[in-house]
């Protein structure tokens, strides 16, 4: 049986990108079809503007400190559309970027849906029929939605790279990583923030005593969470503003914008893949095993659309993987333990392994150290705000399960911590190495 190539893939993001390009230099002749921007949800509306975002927002509590180090700086103005506008220009360098791999490894793209019509074939939105040995299904999340009347008032993480202006009031639904990321920087852009969860946990799979850190330090600003809160209705008034109803029947709240963010959802709707036999799980997720095989033979998946980790180093390493096993020869699988993630909230969080609570569900022997303090920063300019590093051990060797950090910069001394977790290494190890002095990552290596 001939195809028409090698390896079809669907959806031009973090997973499909990296396989796309790693299937091609392993001499596989590969295509790809995207149907909205080359570089998908973490390059177009996801990690990279949000990132330029809290940059941005940084400007805002330097700015009004810069006086204790010296500096007057009188007149000092934010033009949110200065800075939309140059975060989406440096998108729109960065999809070129991701376009230029593909062409540079000889992937053809097709600028358009595909769905499955067969378990060897796609269609394409302008009718072109298209074989392959292997298909991908890289189709990334999209954001699940609020689930009650007058949900289409509201916008989502899509949307809010957009905006024509800070809102002066925002109700952000959910109280994970989205919600948690722009109410730092929409609170620092000048808008009333307010999260509205519908449990009293927020950051679920965080150390609670790290996120019981961000509420306080959040509050203190005057960010507000109003937890326990499941949307009841949103109406729009005459005035355009927006009013959002509680079903815990606390007061009514009203609002310029509000944004849900609820989770994401596996992109799978209207893709063709019960028709031809592949298997999803009740949230349409793209059951795979740790081949990323499909329950088709010939039909893959990684990334976002199989709901295992979402996140973009995960898609990625998943996307290579698959490339090295099914057309590199080497058969590999990646390690879902030990991942480092942050939220980039104000301050950010940062953490990799168990956290206590889980390390005393799984050991006898648990010890945590904790260092709270105050940077050294913080201290000269007169911001409250503290830090907290925490570490949880097991065993009597105290082998190093779990780094927990708020404060500035964690995210940064984190990634150079897991490796030490993801090596194995002890507590003692730690403790013999010198401090770096002046710094806030030395106090990983003072715990007591
Ligand atoms: C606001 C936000 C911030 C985030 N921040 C971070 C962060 O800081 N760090 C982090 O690690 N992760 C972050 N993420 C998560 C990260 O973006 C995703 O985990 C990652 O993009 C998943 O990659 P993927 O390849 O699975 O899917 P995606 O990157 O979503 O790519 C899927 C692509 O498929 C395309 N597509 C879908 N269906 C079709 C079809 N039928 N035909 C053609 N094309 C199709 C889509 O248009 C999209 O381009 C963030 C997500 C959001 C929403
Ligand atoms: N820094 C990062 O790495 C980063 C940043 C943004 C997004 N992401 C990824 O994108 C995913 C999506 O982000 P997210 O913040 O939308 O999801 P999330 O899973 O982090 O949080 C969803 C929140 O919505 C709440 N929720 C769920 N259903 C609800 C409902 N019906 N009504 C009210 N609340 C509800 C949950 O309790 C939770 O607090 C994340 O899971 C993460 O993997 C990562």
């Amino acid at each position: 049986m001939t195809y028409d190539y090698d390896l079809f893939i669907i959806g031009a993001g973090s997973g499909g990108v990296r396989a796309a390009r790693i299937a091609a230099g392993h001499g596989a002749k590969v295509a790809i079809a995207e149907e909205y921007r080359v570089g998908g949800t973490c390059v177009i509306r996801g990690c990279v503007p949000k990132k330029m975002l809290v940059y941005g927002a940084h400007f805002a509590e330097d700015l009004h400190e810069a006086a204790r180090f010296g500096w007057d700086i009188k007149g000092a103005q934010f033009d949110w559309q200065r800075l939309r506008d140059i975060v989406q220009d440096d998108v729109t360098r960065l999809e070129g970027l991701y376009g230029q791999t593909l062409a540079n490894n000889h992937v053809d793209v097709h600028a358009e849906r595909a769905v499955l019509s067969g378990t060897n074939e796609v269609t394409l939105a302008s009718g072109k029929q298209i074989s392959a040995k292997y298909i991908l299904i890289a189709t990334g999340g999209w954001p699940a939605n609020a689930e009650c009347d007058g949900w289409e008032h509201a916008i989502t993480s899509n949307e809010i790279f957009h905006l024509d202006q800070v809102p002066d009031r925002i109700i952000i639904v959910g109280g994970g990583y989205i919600a948690n990321e722009f109410a730092g920087i929409l609170y620092a852009f000048g808008s009333d923030v307010t999260i509205a969860n519908r449990s009293d946990t927020i950051l679920r799979s965080y150390d609670q005593e790290i996120v019981g850190k961000l509420i306080e330090m959040g509050e203190a600003k005057g960010i507000r969470y109003r937890m326990n809160a499941p949307l009841e209705k949103i109406e729009k008034n005459a005035d355009g503003s927006l009013t959002v109803y509680f079903a815990d029947g606390g007061e009514p709240q009203q609002a310029d914008v509000i944004m849900v963010a609820t989770g994401r959802v596996p992109n799978t709707a209207g893709l063709g893949l019960e028709a031809v036999g592949v298997s999803l799980d009740s949230v349409g997720a793209v059951i795979v095993g740790d081949d990323n095989r499909s329950s088709v033979d010939s039909i893959y998946a990684v990334g976002d659309v199989t709901n295992r980790v979402q996140l973009t180093p995960v898609a990625i390493r998943e996307g290579h993987a698959f490339a090295d096993t099914v057309f590199g020869g080497n058969p590999r699988t990646i390690s879902y333990d030990n991942i480092p993630s942050a939220v980039f909230s104000s301050p950010p969080i940062a953490a990799v392994g168990l956290t206590e609570r889980e390390a005393r569900q799984q050991y006898d022997d648990v010890q945590v150290y904790r260092s709270d303090f105050r940077p050294m920063k913080n201290v000269l300019s007169g911001r409250q705000e503290r830090g907290l590093y925490k570490m949880v051990t097991a065993g009597s060797d105290e082998k190093i399960v779990g780094l927990h950090l708020i404060g500035p910069d964690s995210s940064e001394i984190l990634q150079a911590a897991a490796v030490a977790v993801v090596a194995g290494l002890t507590k003692q190890a730690f403790d013999d190495t010198t401090a770096l002095h002046p710094s806030m990552a030395e106090e990983l290596v003072l715990l007591k």
